[in-house]
């Protein structure tokens, strides 16, 4: 039975600068605990659908809900239930890991003790905790990632919005990453996450939306979307059979 936590009706997105419409009539609902994925070629609308959803950029027009509260309305209580973790690291390079985690924790809210312990077990299991005390320029670009993934979920969010997080590192970052996530998502946390890992995705996710020029072609768990395409062996063949050969190159 399906019981959604995150409800999208005919959601829009023009530029200002745009001919086009980058998210064009998006509707679909994600469920509780689903670690969804929404995946797409360049400049499918990822990022644009994942933004309005987590409050960076405002809809054109549609509407959504989370938790059954309303960005138009509920703005502040949303803010308290999601965590998001762009693209682009939201670190201070010069402050330190803890203190970066300090900082982001206590926009959350969360004070003294709890903090520290919050912290301390998100160090622990991403293994940084001997990197604490060192500055975040100093890091490479998947401790990077870890301390900034982690200084998006400190407060244990019911929904997290990841762009890219696998994006860039390692395989050894990549793993303790998912393992991260996965934890969180056993924990109660519901993920909806972008990615161009077509691998990785069919084996995180439990749900996919396959979104192409604005809108989706596809929704379902993995398995469901490679039994539905003929021929289709894997995700990535899914994908290829929906979006085509093309490459999606703009300057
Ligand atoms: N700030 C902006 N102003 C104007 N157009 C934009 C802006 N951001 C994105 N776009 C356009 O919207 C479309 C969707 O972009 P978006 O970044 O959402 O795609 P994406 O699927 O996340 O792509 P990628 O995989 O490359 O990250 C693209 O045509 C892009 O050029």
């Amino acid at each position: 039975m399906s019981n959604p936590i995150i409800e999208i009706k005919s959601l829009y997105k023009k530029y200002k600068n745009s001919e086009d419409f980058s998210v064009n009539d998006i509707s679909f609902n994600i469920d509780k605990n689903e670690i969804y994925g929404i995946l797409g070629p360049n400049g499918a609308g990822k990022t644009t659908l994942i933004s309005m959803l987590s409050g960076l950029i405002k809809p054109t027009s549609g509407s959504f809900t989370i938790n059954g509260l309303s960005p138009k309305k509920d703005n502040s209580k949303i803010k308290q239930i999601i965590g998001v973790v762009p693209q682009e690291y939201a670190l201070y390079p010069t402050l330190t890991a803890k203190e970066n985690l300090l900082f982001f924790g206590s926009l959350y809210g969360l004070k003294n003790d709890y903090l520290h312990k919050a912290i301390d077990e998100a160090l622990e299991l991403m293994g940084l905790t001997k990197f604490a005390n060192k500055k975040v320029d100093q890091f490479s670009g998947g401790m990077k990632r870890r301390c900034n993934l982690i200084a998006g979920t400190l407060h244990n969010p019911k929904v997290l919005f990841l762009d890219e997080p696998t994006v860039g590192v390692d395989v050894q970052s990549k793993k303790a990453i998912i393992d991260y996530l996965l934890d969180l998502n056993k924990k109660g946390t519901c993920i909806i996450y972008t990615s161009h890992h077509l691998s990785e995705a069919e084996e995180f996710c439990t749900k996919i939306a396959i979104i192409d020029h604005g809108k989706i072609h596809a929704t379902g768990t993995p398995q469901e979307l490679v039994e539905r395409v003929a021929n289709a062996e894997n995700l990535e063949d899914v994908f290829i059979s929906l979006t085509g050969k093309e490459l999606r190159d703009v300057v």
